[in-house]
């Protein structure tokens, strides 16, 4: 039987809870045990602070979230929510609520608020996100109406991943991203990469300040060209391998999200980390894992109440969180020792026998940084969690929605035949040359990554007052970066819904906004894995095109798109293959 639990929850958006925290109220349904603790809890919470509400004056309800949503502003055209947590602090409530000592229930009111708001009371200043020149904040920035008097905290009742995704696209405005990209103020993450932190540590991904620029530093020459160019016999022996697969899949529909993720795990684990899995159940637990620890994350997204450690531990999924973290760090930890050990066999020189400065691939980086003192065994442990994750399921992605888009442009698919048809008929003699020389097939990768950016939504907090596009936003604002939409402005793409690989054509990009197109990101916290992802994707794609013919099995209009650490969908991509024949 379902139960309809409400829920109050308070989002912080600093670590250390304090001050201009984000207030919501959230229904959710549940159908277990939990729920109806929930239920009890909520209910006692929902009582008390209604009525602390109405008991103060109406500035009292000032306490909650509203999304705040930049305009445009000059010359570019992308997108950004700016979710800044708009409340006076509930200190002002207390305080405003003196008037009202008679009360009966403003003694546990108070309490209550008290426990939401951990530190109130020290600082007596309501800060609020304002303009720089003082106009009103409307004029600058797009403020989603509430449709309840509590403000927009109600309209994310029953939140589903699939709303999520459609909450965070409807709530964006044009405005300009890229003084975010390009602000050196504005690297570290925002509150919901919290929630990924048991899974990746404090590697590059999540880290900030000093921590991420030594390491970002130490990790660049890892994904040199030439580091690269020695990936490519191992990219393409993986090759060989899923060429096999599809050869048992001829005319059968082919469920996409089955039989590319193994590829691009085997890739990274062999690459990057050089440790080839032991066997495929290896492979597939982490796999699974992964997609655990992705649904725990949405329901701790849907439900903030949720993003208390203390409140997860309780009523969310912790066991199996834990369970399956376990799992993921296990794998990491044995290809760490494997490589260890083999480092230490065979310790690495600083120079090759031409006395050139030795380049290493990832892994092997971070063991020479360790025998040098300047990591410890933590710090690898987050790297080579983050770089797992983020080298596996973001291209597993973007090779997903490219051979699907492929299978439904019949067109395109052609055109990308002629080309990889001119290369060497032995795949081990294509060079890296002649793979950089394809460049429609690039087109169509970079076409696929504009429609369905693997990573759709990026995330920043101010950590001191931040001036952004005319806004002044205090410390702790929280930003998200809408990948997903700047990529469909219609003034950078025109038609943006329809795929056409020849937007990307040399002669098409020349005067296109440096902002507009930013799947890896941009600035400094781009993704160091581009270049890697790109080769990785092409060998696959001109393999797959030479030898098969790809014919579509799902319609675009099948989908329905999720929020996901990377974008999801709840429906399995097919496509069906038919032999080429040459
Ligand atoms: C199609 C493939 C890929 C896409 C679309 C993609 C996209 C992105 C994006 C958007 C970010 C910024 C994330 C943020 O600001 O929160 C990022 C960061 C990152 N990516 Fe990728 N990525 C891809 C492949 C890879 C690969 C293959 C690797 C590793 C080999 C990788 C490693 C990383 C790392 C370590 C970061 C954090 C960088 C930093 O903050 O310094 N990515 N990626």
């Amino acid at each position: 039987m379902q139960h309809v639990a409400a829920a109050i929850t308070f989002v912080h958006n600093n670590k250390k809870r304090r001050d201009r925290a984000s207030f919501s109220i959230q229904l959710c349904r549940h159908s277990t045990f939990h729920a109806q603790m929930q239920f009890v809890i909520a209910a006692v919470t929902v009582a008390a602070a209604t009525a602390a509400v109405s008991a103060a004056t109406p500035a009292a309800l000032t306490i909650f979230v509203i999304q705040v949503h930049a305009l445009v502003v000059q010359h570019v055209c992308a997108f950004i929510s700016v979710s800044c947590h708009f409340h006076r602090k509930s200190s002002s409530i207390v305080g405003t609520m003196g008037k009202y000592a008679a009360w009966p229930g403003r003694k546990f009111a108070k309490k209550l608020l008290l426990i939401w708001n951990g530190h109130i009371g020290k600082k007596k200043k309501t800060i609020r996100v304002r303009t720089e020149d003082g106009s009103p904040l409307e004029s600058k920035v797009a403020i989603m109406p509430g449709k309840t008097r509590f403000g927009n905290n109600l309209d994310i009742l029953n939140f589903t991943p699939a709303s999520v995704f459609n909450f965070v696209r409807e709530s964006t405005a044009k405005a300009k991203a890229e003084e975010v990209f390009q602000s050196t103020k504005l690297i570290t993450k925002n509150v919901v990469y919290e929630l990924i932190r048991p899974f990746l540590g404090d590697g590059l991904l999540i880290s900030t300040d000093h921590k991420w620029h030594s390491r970002r530093k130490a990790l660049t020459p890892a994904f040199h060209f030439n580091v690269l160019q020695s990936f490519l016999g191992i990219f393409k022996e993986e090759c060989k391998k899923f060429l096999n697969v599809l050869e048992k899949n001829l005319d059968a529909e082919l469920e996409l999200n089955q039989v590319i993720p193994p590829f691009t795990l085997n890739n990274i684990c062999e690459t990057a980390l050089g440790v080839k899995l032991d066997d495929m159940s290896e492979g597939n637990e982490y796999r699974k894992a992964i997609h655990a620890i992705e649904e725990i994350l949405i329901q701790r997204v849907c439900n903030p109440l949720m993003y208390y450690n203390w409140y997860f531990f309780l009523y969310g999924d912790y066991r199996k969180h834990s369970q399956n973290l376990r799992i993921v760090h296990d794998l990491s930890s044995r290809i760490i020792e494997r490589k260890r050990q083999q480092f230490q066999q065979k310790q690495l020189g600083e120079v090759d026998e031409f006395g050139r400065k030795q380049r290493y691939a990832m892994l092997d980086t971070l063991l020479a940084a360790e025998a040098d003192g300047q990591i410890d065994h933590q710090g690898i442990c987050d790297e080579v969690n983050t770089f797992m994750f983020e080298g596996y399921d973001t291209t597993s992605t973007c090779l997903i929605f490219t051979l699907l888009m492929l299978a439904l442009h019949e067109d395109v698919q052609n055109k990308c035949y002629e080309e990889v048809e001119s290369l060497p008929e032995d795949s081990d003699d294509i060079s890296m040359f002649q793979f950089n020389k394809l460049v429609y097939l690039e087109c169509v990768i970079k076409e696929s990554l504009r429609m369905f950016p693997s990573v759709p939504f990026i995330g920043r907090q101010c950590v001191e007052e931040t001036v952004v596009n005319g806004m002044v936003m205090p410390k702790d604002t929280q930003i998200s970066i809408h990948i997903y939409d700047i990529m469909r402005d219609p003034r950078h793409f025109p038609k943006p819904d329809l795929f056409q690989p020849d937007r990307f054509l040399p002669e098409n990009t020349v005067n296109r906004h440096p902002f507009a197109y930013v799947p890896f990101s941009a600035g400094q916290r781009n993704c160091i894995g581009q270049k890697f992802a790109i080769l990785e994707m092409k060998v696959l794609l001109a393999a797959v095109i030479r030898n098969f013919k790809l014919l579509p099995a799902t319609q675009l209009e099948d989908l329905t798109f999720e929020n996901g650490i990377v974008l999801r969908t709840q429906e399995n991509i097919k496509v069906k293959l038919s032999k080429r024949v040459t």
